[in-house]
């Protein structure tokens, strides 16, 4: 702490700062929320990430700041302009998909993790045209039939679902493969990214890390499909605390005979694993069945009957295909452009001559998501000039 950066003390000590943007080379923009001035600086090669400085006016110093979630990368400069408790940045001539980004400065998570990490906390997230549907959690314990159940879901609606690819310290068995199945990955590792924010949940399960990284959980949503989590009861708990709203489905077995069946007639356990697997689905099954973390039940008797009912409970029984959903609307920003805000909307305007005529509004009214994954819900619309002229 302490230290200035060379690159802004004096321009900071001009006066009001809120979206200046200085160009020279690099692009720097200032905003001002309450004591602090967040200041974001971009090289303008698209090589490094768009970094954060922070002034305390109060203490009259610099702060470095923890920085977590995906960072940007820097383009052709960015504006940036104050939502509430995060900054809106908008980076120029960049890619339609890559152009709106929040930096949350004093979100609910930002807060959180100030508390955990006792430290200056500020996080990207990517701005997302669009909802995501919900995502479904599916839990129950080992050898229930979980794992059966989405694949043949999948395999029935490939275009709808996607899985969430878990991490987990585990080896890989016969048949499973690094990426599809899980990532697997070295239990350092994994410690090292969960003190890094990088997981949504985690938890030791029959004695190894098993964990869903934020990242698993917004690609399936970015390629516009449905995300299906296959993670313990533990997880699911986690799950639902945090702010990912998600379907809670909770699998049972007929008996614990049963279970003790398809688990030994699966072969991919030891004797040993076998029966701590079974030790634990008895704490599972009564949490699941007991608690309120769960809103189904679903009883994995007879396979064929309870896949239908999985449908039903998710609306797609009787299910006719639509025609595919029509992709979001893409905008590409001008390169040239100022930025405000007005109540709900942010409004982009080309900084070409007579630019009233050239404006984008941004409705931020609804967004959901945030930090450190995606903010969804950006609404785009184009008043007073055709998208031609803009771009
Ligand atoms: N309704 C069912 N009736 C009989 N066998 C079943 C049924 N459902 C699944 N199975 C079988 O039970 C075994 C365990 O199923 P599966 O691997 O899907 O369980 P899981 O809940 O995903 O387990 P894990 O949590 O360990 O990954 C598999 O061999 C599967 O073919
Ligand atoms: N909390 C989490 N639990 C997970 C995750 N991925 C899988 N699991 C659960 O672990 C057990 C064992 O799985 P297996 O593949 O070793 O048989 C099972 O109950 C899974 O649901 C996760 O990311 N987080």
């Amino acid at each position: 702490m302490g230290e200035a950066p060379a690159f802004l003390v004096e321009d900071l000590q001009d006066g009001p700062l809120n979206g200046l943007e200085l160009k020279n080379g690099t692009c720097k923009t200032t905003t001002t929320v309450g004591d602090k001035t967040y200041v974001t600086v971009g090289a303008g090669d698209g090589t490094l990430s768009i970094d954060v400085q922070i002034f305390d006016r109060s203490l009259g110093e610099w702060v470095h700041p923890t920085v977590l979630g995906t960072k940007p990368l820097s383009c052709k400069g960015h504006s940036a302009v104050l939502c509430e408790n995060r900054i809106l940045v908008v980076k120029k001539g960049s890619k339609s998909d890559d152009q709106i980004w929040f930096l949350e400065v004093d979100t609910e998570y930002v807060r959180q993790q100030r508390k955990k990490l006792g430290t200056e906390v500020v996080a990207w997230s990517k701005g997302v045209i669009g909802n995501a549907e919900k995502p479904i959690v599916i839990s129950g314990p080992s050898g229930v039939g979980k794992g059966t159940l989405i694949s043949m879901l999948m395999k029935e609606f490939p275009s709808m679902f996607g899985f969430s690819v878990s991490h987990t310290t585990r080896a890989p068995r016969n048949m499973e493969k690094d990426g599809v199945h899980y990532h697997f990955t070295d239990k350092s590792v994994m410690e090292k990214e969960i003190k890094n924010g990088k997981f949504l949940e985690f938890a030791s399960v029959h004695g190894n890390l098993y964990g869903t990284s934020v990242e698993a959980v917004e690609v399936v949503a970015d390629a516009g499909k449905r995300c299906i989590l296959d993670i313990d009861v533990q997880g699911a708990k986690s799950v639902r605390a945090s702010s990912l709203e998600a379907i809670f489905i909770f699998v049972s077995p007929p008996s614990m005979e049963e279970l003790e069946k398809r688990l030994r007639d699966r072969g991919t356990e030891t004797e040993e694993q076998i029966l701590k697997r079974l030790r634990n689905a008895k704490a599972e099954i009564e949490q699941g069945t007991s608690s309120n973390i769960f809103d189904f039940m679903l009883y994995n008797d007879k396979l064929e009957e309870s896949y239908e009912k999985l449908k039903k409970l998710l609306g797609l029984d009787g299910f006719v295909a639509a025609s595919p959903k029509s992709a979001p609307k893409e905008i590409n920003l001008p390169v040239d452009h100022s930025v405000s805000k007005i109540d709900d909307k942010i409004i982009i305007s080309s900084g070409l001559e007579k630019e009233t005529k050239n404006l984008i509004m941004l409705d931020v009214s609804s967004l959901k998501g945030g930090a450190p994954g995606r903010t969804r819900g950006l609404d785009f619309q184009v008043i007073g000039a055709s998208l031609d002229k803009l771009c």
